[in-house]
Formats: structure tokens, C-alpha cells, sequence
């Protein structure tokens, strides 16, 4: 069995974060009391090739099947990466991909993750370079999968999105325009928002504490995707038990319908995600 290395993060105020070289994987996310921010299924495998269940798996060079490749999201999420350096509070992960092992993928890169934990902000960077050894321009398309932890799904609505166009894979990726100032989820929810704003809420309502909100920021992101799998698709996962559905929400920042990417050779693109938990009254439930 390969071993899975984590490196752990620490800030001063004793907030912690593990993120593992397999998969360049963020593993959790905890403050000083230990309360995990990061959604991790008891169910999840930690073994190679197996892509791990929460936290925050990378989806590329493919999100989902939009591209070539016939592995859902991409095949990064489920190789080894190499650190490339670490301090107490951030760490640095990368994967070259040769371009040989996927037929269908014949374009040679370099992509890297960062991770900062900064007083009550976890900041998460991706970058990819197209080498210039492969065929021309860099098609891909990819998201921070990123899985937080809630009190309840019930108690869950998210805000910012509003006036949205969204394709909906819940119902043969229709396109639909979002209605409400704060999305529930009733049932299945899983739906690709275009070109999302660079912030976006969830909103916790039963979170020990009175309640909490995740404020999720993006940049180079276009797009957002929201998943809940509700019981039936959820049942049909072996890494994802009953009721183990409804403790977690998926928010992802997406490149995946706006502005599609052809990278050029040796030209590099770079997004992130910082992430931050309000309470009380910034919390504004
Ligand atoms: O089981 P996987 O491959 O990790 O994917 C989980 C989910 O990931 C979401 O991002 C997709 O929108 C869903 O359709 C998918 O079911």
C-alpha cells in the first residue's frame, strides 16, 4: 500500500489544516477547537488510486465529462504529487503530467496547489503550465471540489446566485435561470451556475454556536458548481454512507462553460479560492 503523506499546517491561533501530497488533496480544515470546517465521509478510501471522499479534490485537467477524458473529473485527483516546500502555514504541491499515460489527453503539464492558512482564512491557489511539448494549445476544464461540513442539509441555504443561469445535471443539464435569493436543497441538487460572482454564501443556520456562514471567494474561477447527492444517489455510493449526505453541501469554484481555456504552450493559468467562517452577526443568517 502506498502511504498517503499529509503535511499539517498550524497558525498561531491554533487553527490547523492537512492537506496530502496523494492528490494534492486539502484533507481538513480545523479551528482551535477542533471542529473540522471541511466535510471527510467516515466511508473514504485514503489508497491510492481511489479518489478520496471530501475535503477538497481537484478536478482536472476535466471537470466531470466536459473534455476527452473518460475518467469523471480528470485523473489528477487520483495520483501521487510531490512537495515541492512547506512552513508551519503553507505548503506547496505539485504534479507534472507527461502526456504519455492518457491517449486522450496528449498534452503535457505542469500543475501546482498552494496552500495557505492565514489567521481564519484557508487560501488555495492552482496553477497549470502547458509545457510546450505536446500538440499545440491546452484544452481543459476544472473545479476545487471542495466539501463543507453542515449541521444539517435542511438547515442549508446558499446566497449569490440569484439571476444565474445554471445547466442542471439533476435534469439532463437543462439550462434554467436560478430564481431565489437563497437556494435550499429540497432534494438532489447538482448544477453547473455560469459565470457565478467571485462571492458566494452558505448559510448554516443549525451550526452549533448559533449558526454559521462559509464565505467561499474565487478569482480566475468563472463558474460555480453546487452538489448534494439527497438519499438515492447517495445510497449508490459506497464512500458516502446514509446519513452522511446530509452533513455535507459542495460549493466548487468551476472553469467549465464560461470562457473555456486553450492554454498556449508555455503559458500558465492560475486561480484560487479563499475560504473564511463568520459568525454572529457577520454571519448575517
Ligand atoms: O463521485 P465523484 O466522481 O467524486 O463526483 C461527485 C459529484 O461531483 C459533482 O461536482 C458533480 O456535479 C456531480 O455530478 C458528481 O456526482
Amino acid at each position: 500500500m502506498e502511504s498517503l503523506d499529509r503535511v499539517t499546517l498550524r497558525t498561531q491561533g491554533g487553527q490547523t489544516a492537512e492537506v496530502s501530497v496523494y492528490a494534492g488533496h486539502v484533507l481538513s480544515w480545523r479551528n482551535a477547537d477542533g471542529q473540522d470546517y471541511l466535510f471527510m465521509s467516515k466511508n473514504a478510501v485514503f489508497q491510492p488510486p481511489k479518489a478520496i471522499r471530501g475535503g477538497v479534490p481537484i478536478c482536472f485537467p476535466q471537470f466531470s465529462n466536459f473534455g476527452r477524458l473518460t475518467q469523471q473529473h480528470g485523473f489528477v485527483r487520483n495520483k501521487q504529487w510531490k512537495l515541492v516546500e512547506k512552513s508551519d502555514w503553507a505548503v506547496t504541491l505539485s504534479l507534472d503530467y507527461d502526456g504519455q499515460e492518457f491517449p486522450d489527453y496528449p498534452h503535457p503539464f505542469t500543475l501546482t496547489t498552494r496552500v495557505e492558512l492565514c489567521d481564519d482564512v484557508l487560501e488555495q491557489r492552482l496553477a497549470v503550465t502547458n509545457t510546450g511539448k505536446g500538440p499545440g494549445p491546452m484544452p481543459f476544464t476544472a473545479a476545487l471540489h471542495t466539501y463543507y461540513t453542515v449541521s444539517d442539509i435542511s438547515n442549508v441555504e446558499v446566497e449569490g446566485l440569484q439571476g444565474l443561469q445554471y445547466l442542471d445535471n439533476a435534469d439532463g443539464r437543462l439550462q434554467k435561470a436560478e430564481a431565489e435569493a437563497r437556494v435550499v436543497f429540497p432534494g438532489e441538487v447538482d448544477r453547473i451556475y455560469i459565470d457565478a460572482p467571485d462571492t458566494v454564501k452558505i448559510h448554516d443556520k443549525g451550526a452549533p454556536g448559533g449558526g454559521l456562514t462559509y464565505e467561499v471567494r474565487k478569482r480566475g474561477f468563472h463558474d460555480a458548481i453546487l452538489w448534494n447527492p439527497a438519499a438515492v444517489k447517495a445510497a449508490a455510493m459506497s464512500d458516502l454512507g446514509d446519513p452522511e449526505w446530509k452533513r455535507m453541501v459542495c460549493l466548487e469554484p468551476g472553469l467549465v462553460v464560461t470562457k473555456p481555456v486553450e492554454l498556449d504552450p508555455g503559458a500558465t493559468w492560475e486561480g484560487a479560492q479563499s475560504l473564511r467562517v463568520l459568525r454572529g452577526g457577520a454571519a448575517a443568517l
